[in-house]
């Protein structure tokens, strides 16, 4: 039985192995954010394996032309990849790595020089706490590259190169929204990893990290896994689609004796407080179902979340409130709790909107920081959407409590690179 590359993890299957397939691209260049939580990897390959009509973008002509004629500098067109890891699993990342070509090449070069050259860009706490473990196992240096300045620079490059990346969520319905470039900016950035982060941005470098809170996506995985025994985080999330939060949160009505408190616009349904009705019951745990759990654990933090994004949005009188990072994971309960906390405390004047590459901001920004210092790599202009993930669309559009995650959102694209930038090449060539 072969194994095959699913969400970051090897599981095993009869079909072709993925993992074979992805193998035989030629990664050009890799970008990695190593999360308190996740790993996230984004890589450019000039020879995706693809269906019939999922094929990398031939050129048109004069985009095949050097700019400027600048001799130095050449085009390759290839495909952006997603994958993901739990950091806790990160000897998985590390043989991902392995089995790609740079890898494969950097260890039968072990001795040479060439060893020492090859060089990622890596964000994230994971790029500091696991530096020495990259460099023992793979002979990777990480080129950090500061988290914030990754997480804009990834959504940035998002909202304004690919198409329909951007959609609010509201009543159920997903639309997708084309940001005017011109009219991108202020927003806040909101960043749902382990913790939260809110940051201001106001143009393509200019950014605050204004705000963020330790009750994340950390705290919903850590806190539910204790209180209902999930084994995974999806799992978890499963689970909280059978769930009733009325059984746990104590609302207005268990305390206005079934009414409304209309005075202060508080209907009898709204909870009054998250987590409060154990208090008056004498039940323990166990008296409680875990899908309940789960659906008040979820819709608390979420509410908590879009709380103090709109606070913030408030506080510099930003209208658009950006949302990003994996909690989000294309959940339909998380997105609407979330719409419906910054529509309702902005009485409809801010908006929530959230992103096709949620959890991968970090790792694009990363990856665009190529560009800088020696100008050598950058992303061209995106070329269409690829059918692999317009059906992604279509997916997250029928089945909305849920991404498919590997590999989709793939992103054709185009990157201009210097001939004097082959940090891959030389491995190759040994
Ligand atoms: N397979 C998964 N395993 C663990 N957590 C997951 C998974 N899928 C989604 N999550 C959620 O995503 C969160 C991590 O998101 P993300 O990868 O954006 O942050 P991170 O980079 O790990 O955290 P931080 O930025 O705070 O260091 C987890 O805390 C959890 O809520
Ligand atoms: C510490 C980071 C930035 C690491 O990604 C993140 O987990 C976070 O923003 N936590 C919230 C910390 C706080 O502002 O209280």
């Amino acid at each position: 039985m072969e194994r095959k590359l699913i969400d970051g993890k090897l599981e095993n299957t009869d079909s072709t192995s993925e993992l074979i397939k992805q193998s035989a691209d030629e990664i050009s260049h890799l970008a990695i954010d190593i999360g308190g939580s996740l790993i996230k990897i984004v890589y450019f390959s000039t020879n995706s394996k693809c269906s019939t009509n999922d094929e990398a973008p031939t050129l048109p002509k004069e985009r095949q032309e050097v700019p400027n004629g600048d001799l130095n500098h050449h085009i390759l067109s290839g495909r952006l990849h997603f994958v993901k890891f739990e950091t806790s699993k990160i000897e998985d990342c590390i043989n991902f790595l392995s089995s790609k070509k740079l890898q494969q090449c950097g260890a039968q070069c072990h001795h040479s020089h060439t060893v020492d050259k090859i060089k990622i860009k890596a964000t994230g706490g994971g790029a500091f706490k696991f530096a020495d473990l990259f460099k023992e196992k793979l002979g990777i240096t990480l080129d950090k590259v500061e988290e914030m300045e990754s997480l804009v620079a990834g959504a940035n490059f998002l909202l304004k190169a690919v198409n329909h990346e951007a959609y609010t969520y509201i009543g159920g319905r997903k639309e997708y929204m084309q940001i005017d470039q011109n009219d991108l900016y202020p927003y806040l950035l909101v960043n749902i990893g382990s913790g939260v982060s809110m940051i201001k941005v106001d143009g393509d470098e200019k950014f605050q990290r204004v705000s963020g809170t330790s009750v994340g996506g950390g705290t919903f995985w850590g806190l539910g896994k204790l209180l209902t025994k999930c084994k995974s985080f999806d799992e978890l999330l499963e689970l909280s689609h059978e769930g009733n939060n009325r059984v746990i949160d104590m609302l207005v009505g268990d305390i206005y004796g079934g009414m409304d408190y209309a005075k202060i616009g508080l209907a009898s349904t709204a909870i009054a407080s998250s987590f409060g009705k154990p208090v008056s019951e004498n039940r323990e745990l166990e008296d409680y179902k875990p899908e309940d759990i789960a659906r008040s654990l979820l819709r608390m933090i979420s509410n908590n979340i879009g709380q103090i994004a709109y606070l913030n949005a408030l506080r510099f009188g930003l209208k658009r409130i950006i949302l990003g990072g994996f909690f989000i994971r294309d959940h339909a309960y998380t997105m609407d709790t979330i719409s419906v906390a910054v529509d309702f405390w902005s009485k409809g004047e801010a908006k929530a909107m959230f992103l096709r590459h949620e959890g991968f901001l970090g790792a694009l920004g990363a990856f665009m920081n190529y560009k800088d210092g020696n100008a050598d790599l950058m992303p061209l202009q995106l070329v269409e959407q690829t059918p692999k993930s317009s059906s992604c669309i279509v997916d997250r559009i029928h089945n909305s409590t849920r991404v498919h995650e590997n590999e989709s959102g793939a992103i054709d694209c185009r990157l201009r690179v210097s001939s004097s930038f082959k940090i891959y090449d030389e491995v190759k060539r040994c």
